[in-house]
């Protein structure tokens, strides 16, 4: 049996992590046997590879060595979390994922081809059944992180506005090519109803 793998994307502050929860909490009252994970992150390797890419100075490793830091916390967190939970029949719900990767670190100039080749080699090309584009304009996102942070951002989420812009058209731009894979859905309003429009995003063309 195979579950249902489903990531959340967007920029620093549109909601990925309240709505993956919330997104979890829904599906589990349906009956779903609901796995809630995130990245960088998701299994105890993992973790700690996440504080190495977060933490410390801004120029603290190279985009290439980055790119390799993500691919390598990926591999861990999907071969002892994510496919185990997929192979039970488990559906996944993941913040973030490689299209973060392609739109991180794509930003700060790895090329995507070579962004997918790591990916291929760590965690065999493994892709969402449905990635969840969150929108919101960037100066309310920026809010929101603002008021949840109070300015002290992480390694890269504190870099320039014009970097994050860059990310937010790669994100935008993967979304276009993969119309099957993706849903934009619109983070603006209160949390329940973005929960709802994600609900409809994520259960679309499945039975469910
Ligand atoms: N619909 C909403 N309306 C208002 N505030 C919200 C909404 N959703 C989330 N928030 C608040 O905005 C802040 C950012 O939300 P959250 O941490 O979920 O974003 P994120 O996309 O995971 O951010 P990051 O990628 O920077 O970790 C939090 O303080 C959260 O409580
Ligand atoms: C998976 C992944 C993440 N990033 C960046 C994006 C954010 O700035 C941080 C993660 O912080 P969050 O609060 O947990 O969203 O890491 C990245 O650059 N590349 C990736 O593959």
């Amino acid at each position: 049996m195979s579950g249902r793998f489903i990531s959340l994307e967007g920029g620093e502050g549109v909601g990925k992590s309240t709505q993956a929860r919330r997104l979890a909490e829904a599906l589990i009252q349906r009956g779903v046997d609901v796995v809630l994970t995130r990245e960088p992150g998701g299994s105890p390797g993992a973790e700690a590879v996440r504080a190495l890419l977060l933490e410390g100075e801004g120029e603290r490793w190279t985009p290439t060595t980055e790119a390799l830091l993500f691919a390598a916390a990926r591999a861990d967190h999907v071969a002892r979390t994510i496919r185990p939970a997929l192979a039970r029949g488990a559906t996944v719900i993941c913040d973030r994922f490689i299209d973060s990767s392609r739109a991180y670190q794509g930003a700060a100039g790895v090329d995507d081809a070579a962004i997918m080749a790591l990916h291929a080699i760590g965690s065999g090309g493994l892709l969402p059944d449905r990635t969840l584009l969150l929108s919101l304009p960037p100066g309310e996102a920026a809010a929101r992180a603002m008021a949840r942070d109070g300015g002290n951002a992480d390694r890269i989420g504190g870099r320039d506005a014009a970097y994050h812009a860059k990310v937010a058209t790669l994100l935008a731009s993967f979304a276009r090519a993969e119309r099957r894979r993706f849903r934009f859905v619109d983070a603006a309003g209160a949390e329940d109803v973005v929960t709802r429009r994600l609900l409809v995003a994520a259960l679309d063309g499945t039975a469910g």
